[in-house]
């Protein structure tokens, strides 16, 4: 489902002593289909961008435009409600949000409240906790009795159930080991893949940005700096830098072992052996981080 911004402004606690200017005119376009991860320094305004995707702020100035539905400073209730069908958001430690008395009620709730029969719902709840790769036992048990790490995919599983056309995940492996975090992304990854979603990951880390992304936007100030391919935005080293953000040497093994520099020639220069030793050496460290 094609995305398109156009002029965004988003002002917090607008018209009090307190406001603040959090995006300023930002305009962008996601074509269906597009892996993004949007990078910044803190403050930068990545989550809020986000938040408007699926209805969780309104604008202050400008419109959102997901498929047909379009959003404008002032839209009503009914039109949130369909774009938050639509848009699925899986939040920083999204296992915090789970509640139920079973796995199943948890996963089954988001269907349900957007007014699928109790039949449908426990049908997807089936199907998500197998696609999140958890056995279905884990329906009949309380969320609470599991891991971190199956708590976490329950609750992916509760925002697939709804199966929306655009997936935003706002740091979904903050808290995981590097290996739960490469086994979420890669999920992620296959997930976009298979279902031919538009996914939209926000995230401080360069090698996910890297490695998972089509296209990159790096935000600052409240207002879009760059946008491009992996390999045209990490090539950008001093601009990165100027507003905060690193490229480790990591990122540009990333990019040549996928291909993506355009440079296919350089990977003679050493082995894939070689990449994805040092790939797996830094992951182990818990990747590097703007
Ligand atoms: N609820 C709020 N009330 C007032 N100001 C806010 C609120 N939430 C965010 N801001 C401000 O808006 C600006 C953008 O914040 P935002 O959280 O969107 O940035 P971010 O890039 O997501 O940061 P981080 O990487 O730390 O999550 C910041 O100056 C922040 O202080």
């Amino acid at each position: 489902m094609d995305i398109k911004i156009s002029g965004l402004t988003h002002r917090y606690k607008a018209g009090t002593p307190f406001e603040r200017l959090a995006l300023h005119d930002v305009s962008l376009s996601i074509p269906s289909g597009t892996f993004l991860a949007v990078i910044g320094h803190t403050g930068s305004g990545k989550s809020t961008l986000i938040q408007h995707l699926n209805g969780l702020l309104k604008p202050s100035e400008g419109t959102i435009k997901v498929g047909d539905l379009t959003i404008a400073a002032g839209g009503k209730k009914k039109q949130l409600k369909a774009l938050r069908k639509r848009v699925g958001i899986v939040f920083q430690y999204p296992e915090h949000q789970l509640f139920d008395e079973t796995v199943e009620k948890d996963v089954m709730f988001g269907p349900m409240n957007f007014g699928q029969s109790e039949e449908a719902a426990r049908a997807a709840a089936h199907e998500m906790i197998k696609l999140v790769g958890l056995p279905v036992e884990v329906l009949q048990k309380s969320p609470f009795d599991l891991s971190g790490g199956q708590m976490r995919r329950v609750a992916i599983a509760g925002v697939l159930a709804m199966e929306p056309d655009v997936l935003i995940l706002d740091e979904p492996t903050a808290g995981l080991d590097p290996r739960g975090r490469k086994e979420i992304m890669d999920l992620f990854r296959t997930l976009h893949d298979q279902r031919n979603m538009t996914t939209i990951l926000v995230t401080h880390s360069m090698e996910d940005a890297a490695y998972y992304a089509d296209r990159i936007l790096v935000m600052e100030k409240g207002s879009t700096y760059l946008e491009g391919t992996p390999a045209e935005i990490f090539a950008k080293r001093e601009e990165l830098q100027a507003v905060g953000l690193d490229v480790p040497e990591t990122v540009q093994f990333l990019l040549r072992w996928q291909g993506k520099t355009g440079k296919p020639a350089e990977m003679s220069s050493f082995t894939i052996e070689d990449t994805a030793k040092a790939i797996s050496a830094d992951f182990g460290k818990g990747g590097s981080t703007c």
